[in-house]
């Protein structure tokens, strides 16, 4: 893990998987920071919140749908110009409700095995995310 003087925001991230191994991704809205570029779902973790708590209240905020459980997959760091980001990224297999875009967002369902996602361009730190995906599920 990285050090830095920097102040760390802490971000959960959930990759959800559906039944026929698709992964999705979201795009970011306009007026944040790197809008228009795709990224796996999630957002900051506020003040007293587990990963999983903020986990959940985001991706129902997002994409209105409700999760029970989720397995931890790893966590990264990125240092971006506008912030440094602690990624904690899990995989959610199981959740309620059909995901769509509540705040206007684009969405797109991935194959799992394919080289690069359909869509782009990324965000710089959901690549190393995918990798490890990849490395779990080959
Ligand atoms: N959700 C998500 N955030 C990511 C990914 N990769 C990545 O670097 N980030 C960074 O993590 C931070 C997440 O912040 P966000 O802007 O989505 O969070 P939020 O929804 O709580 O934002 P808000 O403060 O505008 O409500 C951003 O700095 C974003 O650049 C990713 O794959 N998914």
């Amino acid at each position: 893990m990285q050090t830095t003087d920097r102040p760390i925001t802490e971000v959960a991230a959930g990759i959800l998987i559906d039944e026929s191994g698709r992964y999705l991704l979201g795009q970011r809205p306009e007026g944040k920071p790197y809008a228009g570029y795709w990224e796996v779902p999630g957002g900051k973790i506020e003040k007293g919140e587990s990963v999983f708590q903020a986990l959940k209240r985001e991706l129902h905020e997002e994409l209105g749908i409700d999760i029970e459980s989720s397995e931890e997959l790893t966590v990264l760091e990125h240092d971006y110009p506008h912030a440094y980001v602690r990624l904690h990224v899990s995989v959610i297999r199981n959740w309620n409700g059909i995901p769509k875009g509540c705040e206007g967002q684009a969405l797109s369902w991935e194959i799992l095995g394919s080289e690069k996602p359909s869509v782009e361009p990324l965000l710089p730190a959901a690549w190393p995310m995918l990798e490890r995906l990849k490395a779990l599920l080959t």
